[in-house]
């Protein structure tokens, strides 16, 4: 199975309500999608979302990085070898994490397709049910009270607050959700940076004092600030998770190394894709630390890979954010897997199981 030609394209879903967060509000889902396509008539797929904000990843810089980096070193590459591929694209150019997940995600579609089974299966098999959270977006405390209820009719019960606006509207932001979610969901509180080790130490004390149960506060302070994320997961009760201080394993090591963080979120757009997002689970599986899947604001074809790596290493994955999909007003990837509401379920097709992805807006190469 060689390859013969890479295709880019765009891929564009409107979201149900507008996504807001401490870093960025997004009305829509805009994947780069990249389709690998082999000598003997299978195609791979894989996608990338521009996240500039977290990764310094921007549509260009992901199109460019795959077109005029990674492309040629995989070109004729055959996937038998998927080893040589995967090291191919990761020593392509520096950083571009995106635009390396979405090539090692269509890389492993073909691998699966290769040996004809998911590929949660092949990277070591498990139950392939998951349960999503859902987001609510940092906003006025009606809307999020109404957005909180709202998921909960949804049936989901596990729900990740967005905050990190200004610290004493995010207290009351989470008295007023936790009142009205009155313990029928846990609640994930997600600053995005957005409060410094202070402000953050005292809005989560705050709110512990209050009663407020948190299951966990993600990435508190700056991304670079780990002096600062130790300091708060130090003077806390509720355990700290760190997300965009967590790129790949070199960063899950040390945060590990120094106890700064309780938790590790692995996303494929931060990692580089699969390959780097096993071996955080494995590092963090060492040490007995747990983590968590999540996504950035991305659809179908790359939330499916996340999911398959979820399930194939749940006994230190026991925390999934995989709710992109559940954020969009339809679904154009036609496949095996199903992503209805909270649950997630990957068929028994090979690779990521994906048949056919509608409105696919291709570019010339
Ligand atoms: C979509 C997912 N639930 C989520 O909240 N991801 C964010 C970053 C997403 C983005 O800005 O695209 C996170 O965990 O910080
Ligand atoms: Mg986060």
């Amino acid at each position: 199975m060689k390859i013969r030609t890479i295709r880019l394209g765009m891929l564009r879903i409107p979201l149900k309500t507008p996504f807001k967060t401490a870093l960025r509000t997004v009305e829509q889902v805009e994947d780069v999608v990249v389709a690998i396509e082999t000598d003997d008539g299978h195609v791979g797929h894989g996608s990338a979302a521009a996240t500039a904000a977290i990764t310094g990843d921007t549509h260009g810089s992901i199109i460019e990085a795959i077109r005029r980096y990674i492309a040629p070193q995989l070109i004729d590459g055959d996937i038998t070898d998927l080893n040589a591929l995967v090291a191919r694209t990761q020593g392509a150019l520096q950083r571009n994490t995106s635009a390396k997940a979405a090539a090692e995600i269509a890389l492993y579609d073909l691998w699966g397709q290769l040996h004809g089974a998911p590929l949660y299966q092949l990277l070591g098999g498990g139950e392939p049910r998951l349960s999503t959270d859902i987001t609510i977006s940092v906003d006025g405390i009606d809307k999020m009270v109404a957005d909180s209820l709202d998921a909960l009719a949804r049936g989901f019960t596990s729900l990740k607050i967005k905050v990190g606006k200004d610290m004493a509207t995010d207290i009351e932001r989470m008295r007023a959700v936790h009142a009205a979610v009155a313990g029928r969901a846990s609640l994930r509180l997600d600053a995005n940076q957005g409060w410094n080790a202070r402000e953050a130490i005292h809005a989560i004390r705050t709110l512990e004092d209050a009663g407020v149960a948190m299951e966990l506060v993600e990435q508190p302070v700056k991304a670079h600030d780990i002096d600062g994320l130790r300091e708060v997961s130090a003077n806390v009760r509720t355990p700290v998770m760190a997300d965009e201080s967590a790129f790949g394993p070199r960063e899950a090591i040390e945060l590990i190394r120094t106890r700064a963080a309780d938790i590790i979120n692995i996303k494929l757009m931060k990692a580089g894709g699969i390959s780097n997002a096993l071996k955080m689970a494995d590092v963090a599986a060492i040490h007995g630390v747990d983590c968590m899947m999540g996504c950035m604001l991305e659809g179908p074809i790359g939330v499916t890979a996340a999911a398959h790596v979820a399930v194939a290493r749940s006994a230190t994955i026991t925390r999934i954010d995989l709710d992109g999909p559940s954020l969009c007003t339809f679904n154009p990837v036609h496949g095996t897997t199903v992503f209805d509401e909270a649950n997630i379920m990957l068929g028994d097709a090979p690779g990521l199981g994906i048949a056919k992805i509608d409105g696919i807006e291709w570019l010339n190469s």
